[in-house]
């Protein structure tokens, strides 16, 4: 079911800066799209077209030059410990260990809490990412790509952020290393009620991970012009998931956005379209139906 209200909704947002002669470029504009409690959504666009700058707005961490972020009925204006960020380049603290940067961030969010309940919190946070038995003690700079990476999920996931805000999570892993830690994010957020908003340029990643999938036009001034429904059942696992009758007409689909329609779709393109993206499901059998409204309704995980 769907409530009147969604978790988030961002409208009529736009970004535009200052250029060198006195004039503006405007990355995006009317950018419109609503996320429901504990859906995963991804978000596909070429390079430039604007993706981390709307999820530094989502985190607070920029502001947009018109529109509004509306999370559970209040605007968000700044940063808060009600969302919860994950960047590529992991963050962390490079004089703390694995375990004290999990400990200061649930430090902040439970400022109530005893010494032993945060330390306890942020040792089961970090075990589910399969950081125990010594690596939790360890610097960022004595650990892995994927081992840091693994730690700024489970210090995302401690705070019990409402919405997870990742931004090309994967992009600097190897492709096991990759597999493992999606499998581990999918374990958690699954025990959740947390929405994931994730930035990825890897469509097989976006199809196996997303419960829908924003696909953004070519900048200047892209906009989202389709999201796309992935209702491949749950559990989806890498290898069995090629055989859902649905898996390669989804991902034609969205090759097929970034080849061509992308570009197309830009502003100043012939038969570019404004507003609202359009949602495309694909049926059981592969097929594609172009339709208004779709309502979001948690599967099983
Ligand atoms: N402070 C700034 N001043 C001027 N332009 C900026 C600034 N920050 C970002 N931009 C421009 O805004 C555009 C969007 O950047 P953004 O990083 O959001 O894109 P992206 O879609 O996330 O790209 P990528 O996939 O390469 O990470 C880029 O063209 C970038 O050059």
């Amino acid at each position: 079911m769907t409530s009147a209200r969604p978790f988030l909704d961002v409208s009529g947002l736009a970004k535009r800066f200052p250029t060198r002669g006195g004039g503006e470029t405007t990355v995006f504009e009317q950018v419109d799209f609503t996320m429901d409690r504990g859906e995963f959504v991804c978000v596909i666009g070429h390079s430039g077209c604007g993706k981390s700058t709307i999820l530094n707005i989502l985190a607070g961490l920029d502001s947009a030059s018109s529109g509004a972020v509306v999370m559970d009925g209040r605007e968000i204006s700044g940063p808060g410990l009600d969302r919860g960020v994950v960047f590529q380049n992991y963050s962390l603290l490079p004089w703390a260990t694995a375990l004290e940067n999990v400990v200061f961030a649930i430090r902040a969010r439970h400022r109530d809490w005893s010494r032993q309940q945060i330390r306890a919190h942020a040792l089961s946070h970090l075990a589910k990412v399969g950081l125990s038995g010594g690596a939790e003690h360890r610097k960022p700079a004595e650990l892995s790509g994927g081992m840091r990476q693994r730690v700024s999920i489970a210090r995302a996931f401690a705070i019990e952020p409402r919405l997870l805000l990742l931004d090309e999570p994967f992009g600097a892993l190897d492709a096991l290393t990759r597999g493992t830690i999606q499998d581990e994010l999918i374990r958690i957020w699954s025990d959740t009620d947390q929405s994931v908003f994730m930035i990825t340029h890897d469509v097989d990643e976006a199809i196996l991970l997303a419960d829908r999938i924003l696909l953004m036009t070519n900048g200047p001034r892209a906009r989202i012009a389709e999201s796309v429904v992935i209702d491949i059942p749950r559990p989806r696992a890498r290898d069995t998931i090629l055989h859902d009758p649905a898996f390669y007409a989804i991902r034609n689909h969205l090759v097929e956005f970034l080849t061509r329609r992308s570009r197309e779709l830009a502003a100043g393109a012939a038969g570019a379209g404004t507003g609202a993206p359009r949602t495309v499901r694909f049926g059981r059998d592969g097929s594609a139906q172009g339709v208004d409204v779709v309502p979001f309704q948690r599967a099983a995980r």
